[in-house]
């Protein structure tokens, strides 16, 4: 039967994270297609059952837990030569019980940068790149902070933790921003920390930043992924969410989720509509707009990777 013709089965798969942000990995059992592959612990959806109940039910049978707290996360589609599957994967950060092989297979906890267990299935492999990215992306705020005291904010940012920057200045000379890249880059690195630039594709390869975050118009008139590392795009509708995933983005950045300060009387989405959207995404996807660190797990809940900040960030 061609995979056109064949019928989409449903699979639900936890990213079991421990507060360290290492996840769990199981090894299928002999007895399974792909035995031998290492997962994320889930399995079927069977009928009547939601993602989240099948996720639940799977994890008290395979593992023998019981499921605290699950965020919806990324769904991907994937077809094998034996079926389509849509893997709807939760992250899963609180359960009750011991971990316990119920199906004999190996458990094995890893980290998104070094995993060291082989062969994953083949589905998961950006799941795994996604894994990489942290919960906070961190917009500058030169235009309104100066770049002195940005700088002195951002080296306390990353001494506390801060892993990802987007590096947006619209009102900077060439030659002020190119200046303020290079030394953006040198202290996140320093740090172990990544900068997309906004925008600026030859800037972000001329200061070895790690990456690119596209405007929506970038993002609408390009028909090539840009060759980087790491490639963002700004969305703020459905249309140019699917555009990001279709591009090959590595992850999207969904805005006006509330009014915000700059534009307090504009239309924002609201959590219903984004959580919506985000929903179907094969992409992390930020939430942007009117947010504080304090609504991070409303976001979670929301179906965000996690929330991207400007003036809140410093
Ligand atoms: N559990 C899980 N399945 C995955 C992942 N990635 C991925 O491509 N899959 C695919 C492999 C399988 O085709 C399908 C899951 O089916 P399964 O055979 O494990 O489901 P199940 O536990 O309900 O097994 P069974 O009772 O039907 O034997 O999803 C993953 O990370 N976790």
């Amino acid at each position: 039967m061609s995979a056109l013709l064949q019928k989409v089965v449903e699979v639900a798969a936890a990213v079991l994270q421990r507060p360290d942000g290492t996840f769990l990995l199981a090894q299928r059992p002999a007895d399974k297609i792909w035995a031998g592959y290492w997962e994320f612990p889930g399995g079927k959806v069977e009928a009547g059952e939601t993602a989240h109940d099948a996720l639940v039910r799977e994890l008290h049978e395979e593992l023998g837990i019981e499921v605290l707290t699950a965020y919806p996360w990324l769904t991907r589609v994937f077809t094998y030569p034996h079926a389509t599957v849509r893997l709807s994967f939760f992250r899963v950060t609180e359960w009750r019980g011991e971990l316990y092989p119920h199906e004999g297979q190996q458990f094995s906890w890893q980290q998104a940068q070094d995993v060291r267990v082989s062969p994953v299935l083949p589905a998961n492999a950006p799941i795994l790149r996604a894994l990489e990215l942290p919960a906070l992306y961190a917009i500058s705020n030169v235009a309104e902070l100066g770049v002195e005291s940005f700088l002195i904010k951002l080296q306390a940012q990353l001494d506390a933790g801060l892993q990802l920057i987007q590096l947006r200045e619209k009102n900077l000379t060439p030659e002020r921003l190119r200046e303020l890249a290079v030394r953006t880059v040198a202290m996140a690195h320093a740090a172990g920390a990544k900068v997309l630039i906004n925008g600026d594709l030859a800037l972000a390869r001329e200061v070895g930043a790690d990456g690119v975050h596209l405007t929506s118009l970038q993002l609408a008139e390009l028909t090539e992924r840009p060759s980087v590392a790491w490639c963002a795009a700004s969305c703020h509708t459905d249309e140019e969410l699917q555009r990001a995933q279709r591009l090959g983005c590595d992850f999207a950045m969904l805005s006006p989720v509330l009014p915000t300060q700059s534009h307090p009387g504009a239309a924002h989405l609201g959590w219903e509509r984004f959580s919506a959207l985000a929903a179907g995404s094969s992409i992390p996807v930020y939430a942007l707009g009117g947010l504080t660190r304090a609504e991070m797990s409303i976001a979670w809940q929301r179906g965000a990777h996690g929330i991207a900040l400007l003036r809140q960030a410093w």
